[in-house]
């Protein structure tokens, strides 16, 4: 799905990225961990071919980028931001706004396929948000507004579901939901790569987690492999404990070291 090999990124005298290389592959979903500025979302970027490194490659969907479209790479990406979801017009019906997923466009200016308004209304309800759906987006809780614009990435029918922070913010009621239906996607064909500050946040979908620090791969690999407490402490510096609850991690800071 994704093959990032030895890619540097440089600005002026930092490396924000430093021979990153990353293979992810289908049916794998992954987990990407790391401190503040530590390189995530830059990675995230380039995976969506937003950015592009000084060095090194990316290759998405079996294309590489700078040698194709990436217009066309991008239709088959779900992309979930903040950045997004700021975007989003919150006077517009909920259904309207999921209805603009199977588009490249924020907002509707013509009349919206019957089809699209089906697809919109099949989706919301499969989160539980059905009766909201002609409510402004505007009115929304922060919970509800997320799981739109989960609904809204669904449209388009991703291979890829890319995900930056998708919780932040949400208490723990709020948080539990989303991450039910982030669990669920493990029903659709496609792979996710899910930034977080959270390791509890790392729910059994992931088969897989990265840990970044300082702009590279601290550790990369099968979940039960790389969320060790020596590895955690070693990318975060606070000293951890971590247990495991089936394929759930949950962590603790242990005082004094
Ligand atoms: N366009 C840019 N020009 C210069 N520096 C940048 C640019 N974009 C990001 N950086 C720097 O690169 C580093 C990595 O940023 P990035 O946003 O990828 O980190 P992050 O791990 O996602 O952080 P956070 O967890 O706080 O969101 C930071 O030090 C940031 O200031």
């Amino acid at each position: 799905m994704i093959s990032i090999k030895n890619i540097t990124l440089q600005r002026e005298e930092n490396k924000i990225l430093d021979d990153v290389s990353l293979d992810i592959r289908e049916g794998e979903h992954w987990a990407i961990l790391g401190r503040n500025g530590s390189g995530k979302t830059t990675l995230l970027e380039m995976m969506t071919g937003y950015m592009f490194p000084s060095r090194g490659t990316v290759e998405v969907l079996g294309q590489t980028y700078g040698q194709c479209d990436v217009r066309e790479v991008r239709k088959q990406i779900g992309y979930i931001s903040q950045t997004l979801l700021e975007k989003l017009a919150l006077k517009d019906p909920v259904w309207e706004v999921v209805a603009t997923g199977a588009y490249a466009f924020l907002r509707f200016y013509q009349e919206i396929p019957t089809e699209a308004k089906e697809k919109a209304v099949s989706l919301l309800e499969g989160m539980n948000l059905g009766a909201l759906m002609n409510h402004p987006l505007g009115t929304l809780s922060q919970g509800e507004r997320k799981k739109v614009m989960l609904a809204r990435s669904l449209m388009a029918e991703p291979r890829l579901l890319i995900m930056d922070e998708p919780c932040a913010g949400l208490d723990l009621f709020e948080r539990e939901k989303m991450l039910v239906e982030i669990d669920r996607l493990r029903q659709r064909d496609l792979s996710v790569v899910y930034v977080t500050h959270h390791i509890e946040e790392i729910v059994p979908l992931f088969t897989h987690v990265a840990l970044i620090r300082d702009g590279k791969v601290a550790a990369a690999g099968p979940k039960k492999g790389v969320l060790t407490k020596e590895l955690i402490m070693h990318t975060y510096e606070v000293p951890v404990e971590l247990d495991w609850d089936g394929e759930r991690p949950w962590i603790r800071v242990c005082n004094g070291g």
